[in-house]
């Protein structure tokens, strides 16, 4: 479903050129979930910025559903795969109605008003018909991300990037948003990548985790391998050591 060859990402001109992403190549199968972690800054993000079209900076070879995307995408490339971020609160407008967040990517890709597809959307993530009248400051956060996964699946994406989707949530409902996720992923065979500074997230999650370090993959490893404590790598063992454990 995914196909990265040789992916580079450098922002900034001259003596400002900062190479943040450096030939990184992996595949994900359909279905699949991919956990990518690493330090802060070490370029997780970027990855996943370049993935969903919302970043040009990139060189390389991208292709989704076996299809190369060009930086600039077509509508249905761009389609294909959707981010949800770590913030609901800043992700969704604030003074916009549920019912309009929700329509919105059907509008700005002009495929109609949307409107009767909004209580649908709501339900496949376990809210109820109501929450369409509400503005976001009248949910939980937790019914908020749930609003953002609902309005990423609009668009019927294939694939999913979920940059830190429950580090902003309690600790009583990133459970419950998780679940979700694994239960959507099955229903509607969605291909997910994760990106996530919890070890409990990416056991949950992943079928195979990479370990990123200043930009390249320097490891990959199954949750079963680090749960085993069978880490080899000596980055990767500091990193699960001191960070997740
Ligand atoms: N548009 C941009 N312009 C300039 N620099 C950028 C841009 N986007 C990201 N960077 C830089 O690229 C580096 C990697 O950022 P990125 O957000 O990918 O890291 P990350 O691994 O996701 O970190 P975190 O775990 O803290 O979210 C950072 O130093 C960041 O400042």
């Amino acid at each position: 479903m995914i196909e990265v060859e040789n992916l580079e990402v450098a922002f900034g001109k001259g003596d400002d050129r900062k190479q943040v992403v450096r030939s990184v190549s992996f595949k994900v199968a359909k279905g699949e979930t991919l956990g990518i972690v690493g330090e802060s800054g070490c370029g997780k993000s970027t990855v996943l910025r370049s993935l969903a079209g919302l970043d040009r900076h990139w060189t390389g070879r991208i292709a989704l559903a076996g299809q190369d995307v060009a930086k600039e995408r077509t509508k249905e490339q761009f389609e294909l795969a959707q981010m949800v971020f770590q913030d609901p609160y800043g992700s969704i407008h604030p003074r916009h109605r549920i019912e309009r967040v929700l329509a919105e990517p059907l509008r700005a890709m002009k495929r109609g008003e949307g409107w009767d597809r909004v209580v649908p959307a709501l339900e496949r993530v376990g809210l109820p018909a109501a929450f369409a009248e509400r503005f976001p400051h009248e949910l939980s956060g937790g019914q908020r991300q749930r609003v953002a996964i609902a309005r990423a699946l609009m668009l019927a994406p294939q694939i999913l990037l979920l940059d830190e989707p429950t580090s902003a949530l309690d600790v009583s409902v990133q459970a419950e948003v998780l679940n979700l996720l694994s239960d959507l992923r099955e229903e509607q065979q969605l291909t997910y990548v994760l990106v996530s500074h919890d070890l409990s997230v990416i056991a949950h999650m992943c079928d195979r985790v990479l370990v990123m370090k200043e930009g390249v993959f320097v490891d990959e490893l199954t949750p079963d391998a680090f749960r085993g404590g069978e880490i080899t790598q000596p980055y990767s063992k500091t990193l699960f050591e001191a960070s997740f454990l």
